[in-house]
């Protein structure tokens, strides 16, 4: 019989593709080497070309998924993806106040890649007052930073300025993600604590196929927080990963490929 490992519960929604939401972190957890766990928050008809439609699972069932993996096989560390709607989010807020669910990465996934909406409009302000405050590291990419801030990111300084604004909704870290930021010939995600920016810089590969790199991410960071690992260093083990990932990122149907977490378990 082996050790138990690290148990990792993710909080999000389904991809019909497998390319991202649960699926993508499901695998990322195993190759990390970490238990997952799930809490569905919402069924999405999903293939390479795009969301076409989805379903949103009852905010009871979503709490009570947290409430049942939490009291009987306990949480190291958790994370969210699609939420969907503010009645989800007050229900994930309630559900990890009263259970613990350890480190909390705050993913504010608003749309997919392919720009389809995957968060109601009037569900901001429910990340921005009930998630963020709660979490110890949220990481918006640029147009959830728009989103939620109202900031329009169009250079590193530009970064800099929105992870203070995030800071200041109360999460005790911000990783502002830079790959939307085109024009950069590097991909450079900024982590702060409200004292220091840590800079994380990668290259900038020229792949279409990009699907499930935030959800990858924010899992890989999560199996680290997991372990015992403080954020700035689970934060560097996720940037190597997701840069990784990246690289072994394959096509798939007509559309946008995933990101692949598999070259770790090869060799
Ligand atoms: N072309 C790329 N080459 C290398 N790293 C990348 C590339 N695109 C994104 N990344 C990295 O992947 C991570 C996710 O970044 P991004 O800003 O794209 O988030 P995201 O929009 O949430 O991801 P997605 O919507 O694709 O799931 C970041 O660490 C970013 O720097
Ligand atoms: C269920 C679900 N969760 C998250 C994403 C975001 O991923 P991406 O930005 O790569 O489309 C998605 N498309 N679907």
């Amino acid at each position: 019989m082996a050790a138990t490992p690290p148990r990792v519960l993710t909080i999000a929604g389904s991809d019909s593709g497998g390319g991202a939401g649960i699926q993508a972190d499901l695998r990322t957890l195993f190759a990390c080497g970490v238990h997952g766990m799930t809490a569905i928050t919402a069924v999405t008809v999903q293939n390479s070309l795009g969301v076409t439609g989805y379903t949103e699972i009852p905010p009871d069932v979503v709490a009570a998924q947290i409430e049942a993996v939490a009291s009987d096989i306990g949480v190291n560390a958790a994370k969210t993806g699609m939420l969907a709607s503010a009645a989800i989010i007050e229900a994930v807020a309630a559900a990890v106040d009263r259970v613990d669910v350890g480190p909390f990465v705050v993913d504010p996934v608003a749309a997919s890649m392919h720009g389809h909406q995957l968060l109601a409009d009037d569900a901001l302000d429910a990340v921005r007052t009930l998630l963020f405050p709660r979490a110890t590291l949220v990481t918006p990419n640029l147009d959830e930073v728009r989103l939620i801030t109202g900031i329009e990111v169009r250079s590193r300084a530009d970064q800099r300025k929105a992870a203070e604004a995030l800071h200041a909704m109360g999460p005790r870290w911000v990783l502002v993600k830079g790959g939307h930021l085109w024009d950069d010939p590097e991909c450079l995600d900024v982590l702060y604590d409200g004292a220091e920016f840590i800079e994380l810089v990668g290259p900038r590969y020229d792949v279409k196929h990009t699907h499930g790199s935030g959800d990858t991410l924010a899992s890989a960071i999560a199996s680290q927080l997991a372990r015992g690992a403080d954020v700035p260093s689970a934060v560097r083990f996720g940037k190597d990963f997701i840069v990784r990932s990246v690289a072994a990122a394959y096509p798939l149907g007509a559309g946008v490929g995933p990101v692949s977490p598999l070259w770790r378990l090869e060799g």
